[in-house]
Formats: C-alpha cells, structure tokens, sequence
C-alpha cells in the first residue's frame, strides 16, 4: 500500500500502519534491522525512526544538561541523545535494508537540516512529530518539498492545527496527514480524546486523519480507525521492559501483529462508527469507554506538559545579539532550550521588536527580552 494512495484519498477505506521504531534500537543498528523485520512480519507498512542533528534541535545547554533518569544513555542529555542517533552513513544502510525487506522506511525530521536530509534520501513521506507541530518555518519549508507529510499534534490548542492547515494552504500544500496524537507515555485511556478523531474529519474534510497513539495495548488504536483513523502509528519495541522512555508504550511484536490483524478485518467506511458500536465491536470496557468520551476542545492536556517542558520548542537567539538590536527572522532559531523561552508560534510576532538587553547565541527569548 502507498502512502500516497492513503493520502489523496485514492485508497479510501484502508489504514497505513506505521511501526515508530524512534530510538527503540538502542542505538544498535542489528537491533534496529531485527525490528524492521518484526514489523514487516507483522504486518505494518512502514517502519519510522526519528533524525535529529543535535546541534540543530538542542541549545547547548539543552545537550549539557544533567539527564538524571533510569531511561538515560549518558551524563548530559546531549551524550544520551548522541548515544541513540544514527549516522548519515546508518540511515542510508537502513534504508537498504528496508528495501530488501520490501517495507517503507521513512523519520520525523526533527530540525531543517534533518530535514534536507531525509528529503535526499528520497523517502516516501516525512513525519513531523508533535514536538513540531508549532515550529511554523519548519513546517513552511516542508510544506515546499514536494514530499508528502504526516503532522502529529499532540501537546498542541485547535488554534495551533488550524494555523497548520493554513500554513499548508498557503503553501499549496495537498498532500499530507494529519495526525491526532496526546503526547504522554503512556497515556491514560482518559486523556486518549479518540472523539477528536470525528472532530478533525469534520473541520478538514479534505484531509487523511490519523491516530499516532501511547496508550498500553492495541484496542484503542483499533477504536481510532473505526473512528476514521487511515494511518495507525504505534511505537514498536521487541521487548517492553528494556531501558529506555518509550518501550513501556510500545507494542511487542505479537501485539503489532494484533493491531494489523484485527484492522485488516473491519469494513471500513467513510462514516465514523457511532461509540456504541464501537463498545460492542471491540468488546470494550471502562478504559475504551474513557477512551471514547465526549470531547468539548482541543488543548493541551496537563498529562502532556512533562513531554512539552522537556521536548517542546522555545524561540532562541541565532547569533549574539546586543541591547536595542530590533529583530529580524535571520536572529531567530527553533530549538529545544533549557531553560525554555517563549513558544514556537510566537516566532513572527518577534520580528521588529526591540531587544531590552544583550543576548548570546542559542539563548532563550522571554517574554522580558524585548520592549513591547
Ligand atoms: C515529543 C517527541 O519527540 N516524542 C517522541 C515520539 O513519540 C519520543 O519518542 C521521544 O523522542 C522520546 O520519548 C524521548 O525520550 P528521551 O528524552 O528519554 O530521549
Ligand atoms: C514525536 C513524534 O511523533 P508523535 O508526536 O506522533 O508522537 C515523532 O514521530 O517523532
């Protein structure tokens, strides 16, 4: 199946299951090539992982900070990250080997120059991962690749993903996905809000919905597709209980292997099945039911705010810049900064205003930073 059938709408009534290997691997590539194979077995047609450059994503003191958890590869953040990201060299050899496989192989472009690179490995579509999903220059630059995208939004307002959609409008932009997502690992069949399924197809009835899901097991995942859901994302482990954030909301390979089968076997339509039926389709109970609950509005949810503090993008410094400079886009970065600064989609609002102090490279603006 392509994903581009998917996304057109030529291929209406199937669903695109994409197995995350993300940083699963352990930053061995037998390991990743053995789950390229799982994955294939069982099922899915895509595997994904997630490139950064890390001097692109990270401010310094994002990579230097001290990364004290159970999850952690090394001292700083930087050395863990380091630790669990492939090379140029290794992406090409994966790639490869999912040809051989005969399985789509693609990444979340978690920077511009990620970006550029997966656009020359020619992938099928590239991923735009929730942290993302705000950072509107990287999302505009993608919108003109002429590559398909799939935009997670999780940890993101309705307002954000309608600014998404106009970015994408105003970049001619048809072809591409968007994703619901909760950006909590692993999320409570409560926070799920699967009902924001229907309410994305109803507001952008020309785009593919997705479901990029991190709650335990698959029947959820299968709720979301009876929803309306075309392309499935799971995160995909061989084993759950290995070191590391997201193994504990992945799925093993005999799950992924019941989340195909049993989506292989829905008639699928183009009306969202009601969540009655759904209950009684899947055999429900108390946590589809939480799952499927009425939902008012897209926010951003207090379970995903660990994911934002750690993952979500700040406006940043590009270059030293000194006291009464008044900002252009060129002085402007996206980038995981620790501390945080004001958010990504505040990024055009900052262009013309006047720095009330000095800034250095790769430091966060505040709101207390320029002269309103
Ligand atoms: C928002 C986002 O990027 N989330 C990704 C996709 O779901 C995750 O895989 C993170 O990369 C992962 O949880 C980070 O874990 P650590 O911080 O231990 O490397
Ligand atoms: C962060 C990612 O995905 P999501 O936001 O869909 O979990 C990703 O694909 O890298």
């Amino acid at each position: 199946m392509l994903i581009t059938d998917i996304i057109s709408g030529k291929v209406a009534n199937a669903v695109y299951v994409i197995a995350e290997i993300g940083q699963n691997h352990q930053g061995c590539l037998d390991t990743a090539k053995k789950m390229i194979c799982e994955a294939k077995k069982a099922g899915c047609h895509c595997v994904k992982f997630q490139k950064s450059d890390l001097t692109a994503k990270f401010t310094r003191s994002a990579l230097d900070r001290e990364y004290l958890s159970d999850h952690a590869w090394g001292r700083t953040y930087g050395e863990h990250k380091e630790y669990l990201e492939f090379s140029k060299d290794q992406y090409r050899e994966l790639q490869a080997y999912s040809r051989q496989v005969n399985v789509d192989f693609t990444a979340s472009a978690m920077d511009e120059r990620s970006l550029d690179f997966l656009v020359e490995l020619k992938v099928p579509f590239i991923k735009i991962g929730s942290g993302d999903a705000n950072n509107f220059p990287l999302l505009k630059k993608a919108a003109g690749l002429g590559v398909p995208l799939v935009i997670s939004t999780g940890m993101q307002t309705m307002e954000t993903v309608e600014r998404i959609m106009q970015t994408m409008a105003e970049s001619g932009k048809q072809d591409y996905a968007l994703m619901h997502c909760v950006s909590s690992y692993p999320t409570a069949p409560k926070d799920c809000n699967l009902q924001l399924i229907p309410m994305f197809k109803r507001r952008f009835p020309n785009v593919v919905i997705g479901y990029s899901g991190h709650e335990l097991g698959v029947v959820i995942s299968q709720a979301a597709v009876l929803l309306g859901a075309r392309i499935v994302e799971r995160h995909f482990t061989l084993d759950k209980s290995q070191k590391g954030s997201d193994h504990r909301c992945s799925l093993e390979p005999q799950e992924l292997k019941a989340l195909t089968t049993g989506i292989n076997h829905f008639e699928l339509s183009a009306v969202s099945v009601s969540p009655n039926e759904i209950l009684q389709k899947l055999n429900g109970g108390q946590e589809l039911e939480d799952a499927l609950q009425e939902v008012e509005h897209k926010t951003i949810l207090p379970c995903e705010l660990p994911c934002r503090n750690k993952l979500g993008k700040s406006i940043v410094a590009a270059r030293s810049l000194e006291k009464g400079h008044i900002l252009q886009l060129i002085d402007l970065a996206i980038k995981v900064s620790e501390p945080s600064g004001l958010t990504a989609e505040a990024y055009l609002d900052l262009v013309g205003k006047e720095l009330a102090g000095n800034i250095g490279e790769d430091e966060p603006i505040h709101g207390s930073s320029i002269i309103t």
